[in-house]
């Protein structure tokens, strides 16, 4: 029986990992949860689960929300304090990140800190702070596991020990629901257009940066620090099946790929039960139904987030937390169809543009820089 955590559990990621510890309750026990604006949903959860806590961020849904788990012995906590105490709660053995957003960063770090093995759906955190996370992760032997299908696939993928074998990973994309368009189709995009990827079901946040090619930005990013390798020797190529998740390419010309249907419920399971397998009630891939699986160079001119995400983490130190948040802050107000599509990329830029750079950031440095970047997106938009 494995103790598992779920920073993020009325999420889309959140949910559907719990579907997977509903249908393999004699594998996974759920000791804590937490969750934000989606208090009904937490309770609900609570109530199935019975974790021994809870955390809630916002602290008026934590103060309703304690009054109506009280009886059953559930401790609720608010606040950042409250999602760091809930990460490095002493029974998690695997805690699950998957909140949206860099909030999930300071948590994370607790949980490292505390020893618990990390299951990674959050990108952000290792877009923000990759060197950090990644050097406490191996200070205090602690594993992190992929979610994220990309790179759960590069993780299944590597089977050689040596580093030096592998010669590139490539990082498959859909394209997003606007593959194929060209600028000026785009300019007055609505957030509804956005949302519809053509594959996935997800979160609102990462719909919005699959639309703008930002998200596979962020994976290349996250794949650097999982995979420490090097930023030229990751390959993105446009993949509109999503039935390739990601490939890795060895020196002697040899491609190994982790195919799949597209349910997150298989890269979840995976990070959960790894190193084991366990098999479950989800549709099998079928290739003769599939029948044709393409590739196409990804449109940069369209989509420049991509091209943004490759400068960030070729400029090193702040650079990618700064994308990152003046990122988090354009998406939410594009959500909120407050600003248009290329509003997106041109503010990072600019964002990226004023932005002083700080080599070797200390985790202060990155805080201050992602407060730094967010408000300067909005002044930028006179907001
Ligand atoms: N969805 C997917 O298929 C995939 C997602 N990912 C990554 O996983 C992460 C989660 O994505 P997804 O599940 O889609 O996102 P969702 O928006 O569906 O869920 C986000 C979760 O984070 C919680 N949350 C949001 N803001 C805060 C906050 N300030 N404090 C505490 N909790 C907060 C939400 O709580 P509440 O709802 O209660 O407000 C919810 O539980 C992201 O980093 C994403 O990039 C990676 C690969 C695939
Ligand atoms: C399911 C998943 O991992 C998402 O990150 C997905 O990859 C989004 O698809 P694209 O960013 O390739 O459109
Ligand atoms: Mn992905």
């Amino acid at each position: 029986m494995r103790n598992i955590g779920i920073l993020g559990s009325t999420g889309s990621i959140g949910t559907q990992a719990l579907d997977v510890i509903r249908n393999n309750s004699n594998l996974f026990n759920v000791v804590a949860l937490s969750g934000n604006n989606n208090i009904k949903l937490l309770e609900k959860q609570a109530l199935e689960f019975k974790p021994d806590i809870v955390a809630v961020f916002d602290r008026a849904n934590a103060n309703i929300l304690r009054d109506k788990l009280k009886p059953f012995n559930i401790k609720v906590f608010s606040g950042l304090d409250g999602l760091i105490e809930m990460a490095k709660y002493e029974s998690i053995e695997l805690l699950l990140t998957s909140v949206v957003g860099m909030i999930g960063l300071k948590p994370t770090l607790a949980a490292i800190e505390s020893g618990k093995d990390i299951a990674l759906a959050n990108k952000e955190t290792l877009v923000t702070a990759g060197s950090i996370v990644m050097n406490k992760a191996k200070e205090h032997n602690v594993s992190v596991i992929p979610v994220d299908s990309e790179h759960s696939a590069i993780f299944q993928s590597i089977t050689s020990k040596e580093s030096k074998e592998i010669s590139k990973i490539i990082l498959t994309a859909s394209g997003g629901p606007f593959r194929n368009k060209e600028k000026s189709d785009l300019l007055n995009i609505s957030s509804r257009e956005a949302l519809k990827h053509p594959n996935w079901s997800m979160g609102r946040k990462i719909s919005i940066d699959s639309s703008t090619l930002m998200n596979k930005g962020l994976e290349v990013i996250e794949a650097k620090w999982l995979f420490d390798i090097n930023l030229n020797d990751i390959e993105v190529i446009v993949h509109p099946q999503s039935i390739i998740h990601s490939m890795v390419e060895y020196i002697d010309g040899s491609i190994i790929a982790q195919l799949g249907v597209s349910d997150m419920r298989i890269p979840i399971q995976y990070a959960l039960s790894y190193p084991k397998r366990i098999s479950n009630n989800i549709k099998k891939l079928n290739l003769i139904e599939v029948s044709n699986l393409t590739f196409e160079k990804p449109d940069l001119t369209t989509f420049p987030c991509l091209k943004l995400a490759y400068r960030a983490s070729e400029e090193e130190g702040t650079i990618p937390s700064v994308l990152n948040a003046a990122n988090e802050v354009l998406v939410d107000m594009f959500l909120k169809d407050k600003i248009g599509f290329y509003d997106i990329p041109n503010t990072i830029e600019t964002v990226l543009d004023k932005h002083k750079n700080i080599c070797d950031p200390t985790l202060d440095e990155i805080l201050y820089s992602d407060n730094w970047a967010r408000n300067k997106a909005i002044e930028l938009l006179k907001f």
